[in-house]
């Protein structure tokens, strides 16, 4: 794991307080926390436009919010992407230029492309191609993996299964389940079948606030109106 600042050898735990976000006078977050640590993978699941994405914007520090507050292990880290080896974020838009080829990509984040792909074999006679010339399925798998084995305590992804094909999201939930031993996921995705298997906390979000599921997580999802009844 990435040598932060502080407290290097214990869990780290990123968590984010009294988030409150309009919009035109509509509230999408009344202030939420949550709360993720090294070693967990978090699901956050919510309809859509229920402010997913604009938590993990915010989580990140793309998105400033007045009343925001981001810590790590109870220090405030805002923009939290600019302490060294915190976190990293995949977008639902493309995040890696598409002129880049895939070894080159993975060099700018300090990848070991031929270990981040070791168990997708085909994607490797790609190495010298550019992002832009895959397929969308592909270049989706290959973002979330290289931004999963990159050197930092958390990952925030925004639908890393979202055009991957089911054999692929299946070794990729894999790779995430191996890779939490040293990182932190926080993950937001439809696919909830295969989320749900993965996380060691689930937290909804439901008319802007930010919900634990403990117990029947099913029952709940449906009680909310996220699943059908
Ligand atoms: N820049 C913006 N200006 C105005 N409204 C916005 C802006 N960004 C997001 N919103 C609104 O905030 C709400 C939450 O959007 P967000 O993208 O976070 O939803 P989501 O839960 O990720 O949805 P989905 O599951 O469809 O991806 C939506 O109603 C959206 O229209």
């Amino acid at each position: 794991m990435s040598q932060l600042l502080d407290n290097p050898t214990g869990p780290q735990v990123l968590e984010a307080d009294g988030i409150r976000i309009a919009f035109g006078g509509q509230q999408v977050l009344g202030s939420v926390y949550m709360r993720v640590q090294t070693g967990q993978i978090v699901g956050l699941l919510g309809r859509n436009g229920s402010g997913k994405s604009v938590l993990l914007q915010t989580i990140f520090g793309a998105r400033t919010v007045a009343d925001a507050s981001v810590r790590l292990n109870g220090r405030r880290v805002v923009p939290a992407f600019r302490e060294p080896g915190l976190l990293n974020y995949l977008p639902q838009e493309p995040l890696l230029p598409p002129s880049l080829t895939l070894a080159q990509a993975a060099r700018l984040l300090g990848v070991d492309i031929e270990a981040a792909t070791v168990r997708f074999p085909e994607l490797q006679p790609q190495f010298g191609q550019r992002i832009g010339e895959l397929s969308g399925g592909s270049a989706r798998l290959v973002q979330a993996l290289l931004l999963l084995h990159a050197d930092t305590a958390f990952s925030l992804f925004d639908e890393p299964f979202s055009g991957v094909m089911p054999v692929h999201v299946e070794t990729l939930a894999e790779e995430m389940q191996r890779l939490r031993q040293r990182k932190g996921l926080l993950i937001t995705d439809h696919r909830y079948a295969e989320v749900l298997p993965l996380c060691d906390v689930v937290y909804l979000l439901h008319q802007g606030r930010l919900l634990r599921l403990d117990g029947d997580v099913g029952e709940q999802l449906r009680d909310y109106g996220y699943l059908a009844s």
